[in-house]
């Protein structure tokens, strides 16, 4: 399969695609028309900050299974048209998170010490040292705003260093705060009680600019930090803030135009120093997230769970043996009643009974819906099935039962057109051989694979015969059945098994016989 790598990545995560047999190119200065040309016939991308993944990038690559992000911020790919296209978007959210908090933590010495700008007066054969009155940070509060994994471990860092931690985060436990020795407070009196605040939240339509003229203020006399992204902190507000003394300093990794933000009024004001986005520029931070982006790429491309997809649902990689066969039974029974219902769908329920419903389904209903849209839409896959049931208005639900009445684990898809409703039933005999079970309540033994016809008529003498008579007449052979009543004499239900295509003149013959209710030919694409 090819890779693209459009920002460059850690040797090591290079050496785990060609291991893994991918064909790997590298382009670190593509952008604009090369860049869709060139991810045009890719079946990965691997970035980090420096590639825009915009819908125009999506639309151009129509083989493309997974966009791999080598770190943490996604803010540079557009999730939603990942979705919309059905390419999983997966990042490293761990690798560098020491590299970002280390980082942080120099930064905020290097602006209270005001290192930099001591060092250049030093270089130019300045003895600059009564200009310089630096500030501790032992005993000073630190304000930590969004206490996830960078944010955590900045707070770690400098509690050790004598400081008292305060924090805000709108989507963190109180005790998960408390558990790093920190305090969780509001927005206002996390900045203004402290002395330094950094800054750790994804840059989000919410966070942008959460940081303005007015917390600026309540800040008055202490320093920022900013190692998470440019956009969070107003650019304007800052400088004029630090310009005028209000701000004692800041210290910044990132900013709102990357690459050399040059017209960035940041970059003239003394008292702040920055650095070009160097938070996870160390060695082992490059290759733990080269390596783990790699090793999600290689997984998605043999379409096995990807751990850290940010946009389907995924399966835990010691549950995946266990699920896999039942992935692909979900998707089978939602591909069979899809293909059984007249109407337009409008609701989907799976169903989950016996020692499965124990289980995290949550990717195995997403493969439900995808068999379900498959024969419907182009490309559908588990990553853009639940979405699609979203834009379509399908409502979808999900149960669980423990109890099972004659099978060990049992999945039902039914879906329904508001009036009418079709059910699946599917489960795994041993060796995980997959079976359906049950066609809209008949009980069956069917072996999904293939081609299968399924068809209702009157249980009477000879309709089997005329069925296999016309099928043989039009070239097809059948190569299994099962049949199932509802009682003698009343309707029954065939599930065949068929080599080739069924014509529709053959389909035609059979429903123009007054004993033959129905006939539904339903292809699996080749699935066994
Ligand atoms: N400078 C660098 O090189 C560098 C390196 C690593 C990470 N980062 C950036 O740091 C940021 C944080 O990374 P992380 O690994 O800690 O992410 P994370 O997802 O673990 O944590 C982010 C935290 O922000 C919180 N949050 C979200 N919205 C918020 C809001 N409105 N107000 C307050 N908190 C909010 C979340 O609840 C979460 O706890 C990301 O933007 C990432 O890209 C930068
Ligand atoms: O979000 C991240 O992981 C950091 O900002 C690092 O970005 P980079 O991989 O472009 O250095």
């Amino acid at each position: 399969m090819k890779v693209l790598v459009t920002d460059p990545i850690a040797d090591a995560g290079l050496d785990v695609l060609r291991e893994a047999g991918h064909d790997v190119r590298t382009d670190y200065e593509i952008e604009g028309e090369d860049l869709l040309e060139a991810v045009s016939d890719a079946n990965a991308l691997i970035v980090r900050s420096g590639t825009e993944v915009t819908e125009e990038v999506f639309e151009a690559a129509d083989d493309l299974v997974i966009v791999g992000r080598a770190g943490i911020g996604v803010d540079n790919i557009d999730r939603d048209a990942a979705t919309e296209h059905g390419v999983i978007v997966a990042n490293a959210p761990e690798g560098n998170v020491r590299a970002a908090a280390e980082h942080t933590v120099a930064m905020a010495f290097a602006a209270a010490r005001s290192i930099p700008q001591a060092h250049t007066r030093l270089k130019a054969g300045e003895w600059a040292k009564s200009d310089y009155l630096g500030a501790e940070v032992n005993g000073k509060t630190l304000g930590v705003v969004g206490f996830g994994r960078v944010g955590q471990e900045v707070a770690k860092k400098l509690d050790s260093l004598g400081m008292d931690i305060v924090t805000f985060d709108p989507y963190i436990s109180e005790e998960r705060v408390e558990r790093i020795g920190a305090e969780l407070v509001e927005f206002e009196e996390c900045i203004e009680r402290a002395d330094f605040v950094t800054v750790h939240t994804p840059l989000t339509p919410e966070t942008e600019d959460l940081i303005s003229d007015e917390e600026l203020e309540l800040l008055e006399g202490g320093y920022l930090v900013n190692c998470a992204r440019g956009g969070v902190v107003d650019e304007d507000a800052l400088a004029a803030k630090v310009e005028d003394g209000t701000v004692a300093g800041a210290a910044l990794d990132v900013f709102a135009e990357e690459p050399l933000p040059e017209d960035s009024p940041l970059l003239y004001v003394d008292d702040i120093i920055v650095t070009p986005h160097l938070g996870a520029s160390t060695e082992a931070a490059q290759e733990n997230v080269a390596t783990s982006t790699a090793e999600q790429v290689v997984a998605a491309l043999e379409n096995e769970p990807v751990m850290n997809a940010l946009n389907a649902p995924s399966i835990d990689e010691s549950a995946f043996p266990r699920l896999e066969p039942y992935v692909d039974l979900a998707e089978t029974a939602g591909k069979v009643a899809a293909q059984l219902l007249d109407g337009r769908i409008a609701s989907i329920e799976v169903t989950y009974e016996g020692d499965i419903a124990d289980e995290d389904v949550d990717f195995v209903t997403a493969s439900a819906l995808k068999g379900v849209f498959s024969p419907l839409e182009w490309q559908v896959n588990a990553v853009n099935a639940p979405q699609i049931a979203e834009d379509r208005g399908v409502d979808v639900t999900e149960s669980k039962t423990k109890q099972a009445e004659d099978f060990q684990s049992l999945i039902s898809v039914a879906v329904s057109d508001g009036e009418d409703e079709v059910s699946v039933d599917g489960t795994l005999f041993a060796g995980n051989d997959p079976r359906i079970v049950r066609v809209d309540g008949y009980r069956v033994d069917a072996i999904p694979h293939g081609r299968m016809v399924i068809t209702r008529n009157t249980d009477e003498p000879g309709v089997i015969g005329l069925i296999g008579t016309v099928m043989g007449n039009h070239g097809v052979n059948i190569a299994g059945m099962f049949n199932a009543r509802e009682a003698i004499g009343g309707e029954a239900l065939t599930v065949y098994n068929v080599d080739g295509e069924v014509p529709d003149a053959a389909r035609e013959e059979l429903e123009s016989d007054e004993r033959v209710i129905g006939v539904r030919y339903i292809t699996l694409n080749g699935q066994s």
